[in-house]
């Protein structure tokens, strides 16, 4: 189940607020400008599907996306726990970082861990098969795919080098929850 807990950024261990309702977490995001959505499958996919074909399967809610917010690409990532380069791509963005354009992503299938720090508060999203996830261009966060990472994703890109993160150097991800052992569902 999807899920948000909301820190003070100097308490990692104690969240202020824990909501598992779709509506509440995208009516909490909002006060910080990060979307969160649901989105449903006009048609079955399963892993191991074309691009083109997961891309079919959410066409209406894709199109509505790009003419809203002007993207110019848009793809399809995944990664299953077999990968021999899983932990090479987990640490590729465990540090906080932001990017130079707002960082839109779907999860078709399977899970994991965005984590934004705003102001003095810490936004932990659990997002899970079915989530959009929009998060502001500049705003510093930290993304873990866990240690058996498993999810298919559609990203959203204005630019070219839209995804290059840009370290802010501190260790502020290091304090706060990691994406469990166990927590992760594989994709169906
Ligand atoms: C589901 S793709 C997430 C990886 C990524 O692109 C990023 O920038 C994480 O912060
Ligand atoms: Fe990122
Ligand atoms: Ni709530």
């Amino acid at each position: 189940m999807s899920r948000l807990r909301i820190f003070q950024d100097t308490a990692p261990d104690s969240p202020l607020s824990t909501h598992d309702e779709a509506a509440d977490i995208g009516k909490a995001l909002s006060t910080i400008g990060v979307g969160f959505e649901q989105w449903a499958a006009s048609q079955p996919v399963a892993p191991g599907d074309a691009p083109d074909k997961i891309m079919d399967a959410y066409r209406v809610d894709i199109d509505r996306l790009v003419e809203a917010n002007g993207f110019r690409t848009v793809d399809v990532v995944s990664i299953a726990p077999d990968n021999p380069q899983k932990d090479v791509m987990r640490t590729k963005f465990l540090d906080e970082h932001f990017h130079k354009e707002d960082e839109v992503r779907f999860f078709v299938a399977g899970s994991g861990l965005f984590t934004l720090h705003v102001d003095d508060k810490v936004y932990e999203v659990l997002c899970e098969a079915g989530d959009l996830i929009s998060v502001p261009d500049s705003m510093t966060h930290w993304f873990d795919m866990g240690p058996d990472p498993s999810f298919i994703a559609i990203r959203f890109f204005t630019e070219p080098d839209g995804w290059v993160g840009h370290f802010t150097g501190t260790d502020i991800a290091q304090r706060f929850p990691r994406y469990e052992l166990g927590q992760a569902r594989p994709a169906p």
